[in-house]
């Protein structure tokens, strides 16, 4: 049985910030973590982010795009062939330790299907990150990734959340038409401010790879609120973090943005 006070699994232990799928599409091209981040979790001063603070990551797209499978594929790496559609939402915690710091993530599966949608969108409110999926094989499925992210916004600050699109499926997708496919993700990725990655929960491609980069990004991003939060309680007044052209491409900027507004 999992309990938050015992050890992380071994394979769960970030010590250095996964890199991007495609410098294109990503949410910042650091190769490493935020040198602030890095100073915080060696003089552990990471605020309420370590064991008792949970992250909420929300997973939505189409129907049987794969948003199940993908969860298992990580979570419990087994994968079903069969399709049995979520009703309504599921959850599945997996505890990571980031930088010396353990790091839980939360991770909302729901319902890509219209009849459950009512259902599932209650349960959008309070994510650091929204991870909407499409099929790399149905071009109607990335089309609609835009309403998805819309919906999911209506219910989160846009200010504070990451976003990453991901393209499932990845195996079933001759290499030719994956990279036809892939220059109009990734248009689609860059306007909604959001990191790109493809997937297969059949092999498991990149599946490892996308978990780590998103506790990793979602884990700088709390811990880099929270330092914010404190340095306005020392001197009374909101100071932002300095961020530069390769920063996280979040926070003010996506108020400005056209999309899904
Ligand atoms: N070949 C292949 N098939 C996949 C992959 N991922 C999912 N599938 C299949 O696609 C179908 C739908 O997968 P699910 O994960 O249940 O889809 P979902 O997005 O959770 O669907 P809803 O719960 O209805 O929203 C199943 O038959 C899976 O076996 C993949 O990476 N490769
Ligand atoms: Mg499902």
């Amino acid at each position: 049985m999992m309990s938050v006070l015992a050890p992380v699994r071994r394979d769960r232990i970030i010590a250095e910030l996964p890199q991007c799928f495609h410098k294109e599409a990503a949410l910042h091209l650091r190769s490493s973590f935020h040198p602030q981040v890095t100073g915080a979790c060696q003089e552990q001063r990471t605020g309420t982010v370590g064991r008792f603070k949970i992250s909420k990551i929300i997973v939505v797209g189409d129907l049987s795009v794969g948003k199940t499978c993908l969860i298992n594929r990580f979570c419990k790496d087994t994968f079903d062939k069969n399709y049995k559609a979520t009703i309504g939402v599921d959850f599945e915690m997996e505890r990571f330790e980031v930088l010396g710091v353990p790091f839980s993530l939360q991770l909302w599966d729901t319902a890509g299907q219209e009849r459950f949608k009512c259902i599932a969108s209650t349960y959008y409110r309070g994510a650091q990150a929204i991870v909407i999926v499409f099929d790399v094989n149905d071009v109607a499925s990335l089309a609609h990734t835009r309403q998805w992210l819309a919906d999911a916004l209506k219910e989160n600050d846009p200010s504070n959340v990451i976003l990453f699109l991901v393209g499932s499926k990845k195996d079933l997708s001759p290499p030719a038409q994956y990279s036809l496919m892939e220059r109009d993700a990734i248009k689609v990725a860059k306007e909604m401010q959001a990191e790109y990655w493809a997937v297969s929960s059949l092999t498991g491609e990149n599946v490892r790879e996308f978990f780590f980069r998103v506790a990793s990004l979602t884990f700088e991003s709390s811990v880099l609120a929270e330092l914010e939060k404190s340095t306005a309680r020392k001197i009374g007044d909101v100071v932002r973090i300095h961020s530069t052209d390769s920063d996280l491409y979040l926070t003010a900027q996506r108020r400005k943005s056209k999309c899904c507004r």
